[in-house]
């Protein structure tokens, strides 16, 4: 295992936010953590990559957290924030340079470029970050972080908090389609949040749905994703149509008839 999670908790401001959480990720393995807002998946995340205090055990790269030595850490461990302020006045190739050894600096280093061509913003790369849009800042961050693992040796891990919230559907199939080949090719871990629920029917290798700092389910897409868990976890009607893809669509149903207004056809008697 890449990271393992053994019974963490995490208390905030005297309330306890993560209770006994316990996970595993394998080399190679997409493993994706869902579940409704303020249920506890990014402190799971923090406390996970160590940015916040926990109790419970957090081995990565088959080394307790604490006791890796911070650089070397970063060459295991790349951590994608659900927020990244940017305002200083890099550039876009720049900015990814940060994340990459220090051999590199001064030179070429073609990780950096292969990282803009895969994310699509390598016709941005002399663009100072302030003057990006939300979604180019976003794939911009994720070349950042990815920078720092990916080509090296060793177990890796990438913890990824929401990090397609800002981008177009085609973007989100190649920023997931890329992080999907880079746990394959090179036997990264990863362990990602997401709200989309089809997308983490289409990508994730196994799910945890979260609920009150609790894990609620664990298990494939077509296990965690059914109408019933969906709906005691978010309250959410949905229909499940599994396709022949091997993965299920999740079609939202709202919560009764749908209102159209009184002048509108629908779709249907339109056509
Ligand atoms: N510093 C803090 N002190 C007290 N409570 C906090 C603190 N930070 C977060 N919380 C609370 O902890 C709970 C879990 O927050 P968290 O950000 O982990 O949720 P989440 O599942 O990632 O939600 P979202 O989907 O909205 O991003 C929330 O109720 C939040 O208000």
């Amino acid at each position: 295992m890449v990271l393992s999670v053994r019974n963490l908790s995490v208390s905030l401001s005297g309330t306890t936010v993560v209770s006994d959480i316990s996970l595993s990720v394998a080399a190679g393995e997409v493993l994706m953590l869902l579940g409704p807002n303020g249920a506890g998946k990014s402190t799971l995340l923090k406390a996970v990559s160590g940015e916040i205090s926990s109790t419970g055990r957090i081995v990565v790269g088959g080394c307790e957290l604490n006791n890796w030595e911070p650089s070397q850490l970063a060459r295991r461990r790349a951590v994608m924030p659900q927020r990244v302020e940017v305002n200083f006045p890099l550039t876009v190739e720049e900015v990814i340079a940060l994340g990459r050894p220090a051999v590199f600096r001064g030179c070429v280093d073609p990780v950096v470029q292969k990282l803009m061509e895969a994310l699509d913003i390598a016709q941005l790369r002399h663009r100072l970050v302030p003057e990006l849009s939300g979604g180019e800042q976003q794939r911009l961050q994720l070349a950042r972080v990815l920078g720092q693992i990916i080509d090296t040796p060793g177990q890796r891990v990438l913890l990824l908090d929401e990090c397609t919230s800002a981008l177009d559907p085609a973007h989100q199939q190649l920023v997931l389609e890329f992080v999907q080949r880079l746990a394959r090719e090179q036997g990264v871990g990863v362990l990602a949040i997401v709200h989309d629920l089809n997308l983490a029917a289409q990508f994730a290798d196994r799910l945890i749905i979260m609920r009150e700092g609790r894990c609620f389910h664990e298990g494939c897409a077509c296990e965690v994703l059914t109408p019933s868990v969906l709906k005691a976890v978010y309250g959410y009607r949905a229909r499940v149509i599994p396709l022949p893809e091997g993965y299920p669509v999740i079609v939202p149903l709202g919560s009764g008839p749908v209102q159209r207004a009184p002048s509108k056809p629908s779709c249907r008697q339109a056509s």
